[in-house]
């Protein structure tokens, strides 16, 4: 991804802060449960699913694998994998919901799991069920697996 594809307003994520707000997204899980298993959304839901899995003693896992970014961009949504059932007991982890093209598209196949992001942007918010922090619809969410460290120009002159 270029400098340039990425929008003005950013909010970069450390690791420690994903861990902290996955287990944060645990805590609040905690209420609901039990649940026999976890649907993680590929790729962004993986590294969440595996905390909240962790915190909640969670050892199946599942996966839908799920693609519409390319970079900032986003396309047609393609199902590369499919998950079986209707989503009973079941809780569905993905790390932000932006648009909510990709939690419709999950729920029309799990209408009876459980949705739960640590990230929401306004438009997508109504379509899951716990989230941990939201951030503005023109806001791009930078996760630590998708940065690096380097140096900056001062806001101003960007
Ligand atoms: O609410 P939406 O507008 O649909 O956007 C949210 C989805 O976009 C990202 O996934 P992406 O398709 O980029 O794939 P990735 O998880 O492999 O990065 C993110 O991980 C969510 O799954
Ligand atoms: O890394 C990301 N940050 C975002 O804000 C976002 N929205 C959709 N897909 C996204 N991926
Ligand atoms: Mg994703």
């Amino acid at each position: 991804m270029s400098p340039s594809d990425i929008p003005a307003k950013t909010f970069p994520v450390s690791w420690w802060e994903l861990h902290r707000d996955a287990r944060a997204l645990a805590w609040r899980l905690m209420g609901n449960g039990p649940y026999e298993g976890i649907v993680a959304i590929t790729r962004g839901g993986m590294v969440p699913a595996a905390i909240v899995a962790r915190e909640l003693e969670i050892r199946l896992i599942d996966t839908i694998c799920i693609a519409s970014y390319d970079e900032t961009v986003q396309g047609e949504l393609v199902v590369l994998k499919d998950v079986q059932g209707d989503g009973t007991g079941w809780l569905i982890i993905d790390d932000l919901v932006d648009t909510g093209k990709t939690a419709r598209a999950v729920r029309e196949r799990l209408p009876n799991a459980h949705f739960a992001t640590i990230y929401a942007k306004p438009e997508g918010r109504p379509l899951v069920d716990s989230f941990i922090t939201e951030v503005s619809q023109d806001t791009w969410i930078l996760f630590p697996w998708d940065t690096d460290m380097q140096a900056v120009p001062p806001l101003a002159r960007r």
